[in-house]
């Protein structure tokens, strides 16, 4: 089998409050600048996740348990603050939905920047771009500026070029969420799809019967740490307090 994902050991910490009072900064400074200033918490612990190719994986936990930012780790948005994150073959997020997306360009303007940030080239995003507006059902709009559009025709398009760059490793972030219900079974139905195909896939989601449909594994977070790594009915089981 082959490793898709290599997570080892990652630690990640955040600021939480990075302004200080005068009074606060002169008594740091006079007592000679110990210790640090700014008060930090670790949103993930000493995190191990291996992942083989063409595995289903949930991240579950409460909210603010560091599934988004395992999630961006693994993306490479983020960089760990020690650990290593290692992926074999193109990756594509949906994590932030249209993040790449720049609201002055037009819906078409955007497929292509967003395609090209995602590694396509021009030829391959013009090959697949009538698959692309048809899969996102934005039709007519594909012309208007996508500021213009709704959220959930934001999130379309957003998901459809992910999917057409034929990623090796897929990750979902909670986006399933925003679109209505006919197009949540599409993308639904597009991600178990890639699945059969031997995609490898990891999804950030609170619908756990969702995540039961679609995933074989569950890794469940809690306070930035791993505390069940198996199979997802179990997994969803624990966070259930069952
Ligand atoms: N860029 C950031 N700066 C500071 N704190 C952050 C940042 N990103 C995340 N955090 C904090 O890290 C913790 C973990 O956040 P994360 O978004 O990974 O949680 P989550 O498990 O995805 O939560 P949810 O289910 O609510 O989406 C949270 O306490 C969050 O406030």
């Amino acid at each position: 089998m082959t490793t898709a994902i290599e997570v080892q050991g990652i630690s990640k910490q955040f600021v939480l409050r990075h302004t200080r009072s005068l009074k606060e900064a002169f008594i740091w400074l006079i007592k000679g600048r110990k210790g640090d200033l700014s008060e930090k918490f670790h949103a993930l612990k000493d995190v191990d996740l291996m992942v083989e190719q063409g595995e289903t994986v949930a991240l579950l936990g409460f909210n603010g348990s560091g599934k988004s930012t395992l999630l961006k780790h693994i993306s490479g948005v983020m960089i760990p603050d020690t650990g290593s994150v290692r992926t074999r073959g193109k990756v594509a997020g949906l994590i932030e939905v249209g993040a790449g997306f720049h609201h002055d360009l037009s819906g078409r303007d955007n497929v292509y920047l967003n395609g090209a940030i995602l590694g396509m080239t021009e030829a391959q995003i013009d090959e697949r771009f009538e698959s692309i507006i048809e899969f996102a059902e934005i039709g007519q709009f594909i012309d208007t500026e996508v500021k213009f559009y709704s959220s959930g025709m934001y999130l379309r398009l957003a998901f459809s070029v992910a999917v057409h760059t034929n990623p090796e490793v897929f990750l979902v972030d909670e986006i399933l969420a925003v679109g209505d219900e006919p197009f949540q079974k599409k993308c639904i139905a597009k991600i178990q799809e890639l699945a059969a195909e031997g995609r490898t896939l990891v999804v950030v989601s609170h619908d756990l019967d969702l995540v039961a449909r679609i995933c074989e594994r569950g890794v469940v977070l809690d306070h930035g740490e791993v505390t069940f790594d198996g199979g997802i009915h179990e997994a969803v089981a624990k966070l259930r307090g069952a």
